[in-house]
């Protein structure tokens, strides 16, 4: 019916099959088009122009009507991270310069998937064929993306960011092979292989703790993995403690004691019993008995349990006191943090592996390994994440990976929360500013242009990380307390009467913290 009422002018454009925008006088997708060339030369500005080419610069107008403007990504996954880091941006943007009032609302979209994006009730007279315009597109939902992104690797991962990732089953990728160890994990790697070779059990039960994204479930996989694979009778269950909960419950509320005794059946008639995340269980007394009742009849009959937590089970605050001393009866052994050197090789398998499944060129040059592993220093998740993103954006836009795309990527704020600032990271940021080697940092030399430096290394673990006087020393070749306090002392000293060198810590700091 408007059409009837807009001008020859405009009911000229509608015959060829494009609608007029009542209040532009343009087709509702050549005004978007006009507004987005305008939106796109000031987020090159916004953003800076690496960020804009990378992510918003990609996206292009495939449909408008008068409410709504959809831009469509390339892939799903560059839509995604465009929605969740620059859509503020790019909407306030658009409001500035939309002809239309008022200002129509955005939608971001992946070109590759199909399906309807603009509601019912919106659509318009644009809402009609308009030439131009690409097939129908899914609109981004971010919060079935993030249930996503955080779903358990127990049974069900899901990497958002790295869609090829995303496809494999985890248990394929959780294997001993793929497991890299170090210092910090080798006692639980050495018990996991000893499990694993279905051997009578030496230790019972068995407690592996450490904090998130250690590598835990990890190694329950690899070893229910190499099990199935080399002694297919050895009847093993693995089930998180959530799970645990809820099959509990449900037998308890559901069917009487024939579901009672066909849980306690489906616990009890195994040669190995692996639990993963435990702590989950401690607010729960009913479920928290029940599974007490379990490992104790399990291990009366010589059957192997292993049990994963995210601390020493003495510190689960909710767990009885019951539970906490019949865990802590066996082995307990911790997944420490994964030092540098664990970090650069766990990085080097994961190179490999993507190179094995479907990127057989990819290629990261060693001062961006360097630098991922150094910054990445939180758990190997983080790590794994941070490098899935990496490459997942240099494969989808066919850019070579450096050491700039590499710092640009982990310059996301997402990237910088959580990493710990380590005295690592604190020396070799004092290493770069004051041109000495990581060597001068724990060697005896004692010339001033290698100790001062190196204590200024002391007093910003000192000062900025939580370890003791004794820990740093221990840190730097094996040092005294007493000497870090001195160092701590004579820094403070100069800081105050050397403008000049005061400034130069003030530079480390900034790097450290930036
Ligand atoms: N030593 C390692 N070598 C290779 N990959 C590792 C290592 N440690 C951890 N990872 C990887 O880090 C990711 C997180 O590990 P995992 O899920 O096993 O952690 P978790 O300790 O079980 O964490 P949560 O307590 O949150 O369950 C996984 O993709 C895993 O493969």
């Amino acid at each position: 019916m408007q059409d009837a009422k807009v001008s020859p002018k405009l009911s000229a454009v509608s015959s060829q099959g494009t609608t007029p925008d009542l209040y532009t006088g343009e087709p509702p997708l050549k005004s978007a088009n006009n507004t987005w060339a305008k939106v796109k030369t000031d987020l090159g500005y916004a953003l800076g122009p690496n960020v804009h080419r990378s992510w918003t610069g990609q996206l292009r107008v495939s449909q408008a009507n008068e409410r709504i403007v959809t831009l469509a990504a390339p892939s799903r996954f560059i839509a995604s991270k465009i929605e969740s880091n620059y859509a503020d941006t790019v909407r306030r943007l658009w409001k500035k310069y939309d002809m239309v009032a008022p200002p129509r609302d955005i939608i971001f979209s992946a070109a590759t998937e199909r399906a309807p994006q603009v509601r019912e009730q919106d659509k318009g007279q644009a809402g009609r064929k308009s030439a131009g315009a690409v097939p129908p597109l899914a609109p981004i939902n971010s919060a079935s993306r993030n249930a996503r992104a955080q779903a358990k690797p127990g049974g069900d991962v899901v990497n958002f960011d790295n869609p090829q990732a995303a496809a494999a089953n985890p248990r394929e990728r959780f294997t001993f092979d793929n497991f890299v160890v170090g210092a910090s994990n080798e006692l639980a790697f050495a018990v996991a292989r000893q499990i694993a070779s279905c051997r009578a059990a030496q230790y019972n039960p068995i407690v592996i703790h450490g904090a998130n994204g250690m590598g835990k479930t990890h190694l329950l996989h690899a070893i229910q993995d190499a099990i199935t694979e080399s002694e297919p009778n050895y009847r093993v269950k693995l089930i998180s403690s959530e799970n645990f909960v809820s099959a509990f419950v449900s037998s308890v509320r559901g069917g009487g004691r024939d579901a009672i005794e066909g849980f306690k059946a489906s616990l009890r008639d195994v040669d190995l019993l692996i639990i993963d995340d435990a702590h989950f269980i401690a607010d729960k007394p009913g479920s928290q008995e029940e599974l007490l009742h379990t490992l104790v009849s399990l291990v009366a009959q010589g059957r192997q349990i292993l049990i994963a937590a995210d601390r020493h089970p003495d510190k689960i605050e909710k767990a009885s006191d019951r539970l906490k001393s019949y865990l802590s009866s066996g082995l307990v052994c911790r997944i420490g943090a994964a030092d540098y050197e664990l970090r650069l090789r766990i990085l080097d398998r994961l190179i490999q592996r993507r190179r094995a499944s479907g990127n057989p060129g990819l290629a990261i040059p060693q001062n961006a390994r360097d630098h991922l592993a150094a910054r990445m220093n939180a758990t190997p998740r983080d790590l794994e994440g941070a490098f899935n993103q990496i490459v997942a954006q240099s494969e989808f836009l066919g850019t070579p990976i450096t050491l700039e795309t590499v710092q640009e990527t982990l310059s996301d704020s997402r990237y910088m929360a959580g990493q710990r600032l380590t005295v690592d990271r604190i020396q070799r940021a004092v290493c770069e500013e004051f041109n000495v080697t990581l060597t001068d940092m724990t060697s005896k030399r004692r010339a001033r242009v290698i100790a001062r430096p190196r204590q200024v290394a002391m007093y910003l673990s000192k000062k900025l990380t939580k370890r003791s006087l004794p820990d740093i020393g221990r840190r730097f070749g094996g040092r005294d307390h007493t000497t870090v306090m001195h160092a701590v002392k004579r820094i403070d000293e100069l800081r105050a009467s050397d403008a000049e060198f005061n400034a130069q810590i003030e530079t480390v700091e900034g790097v450290l913290k930036a």
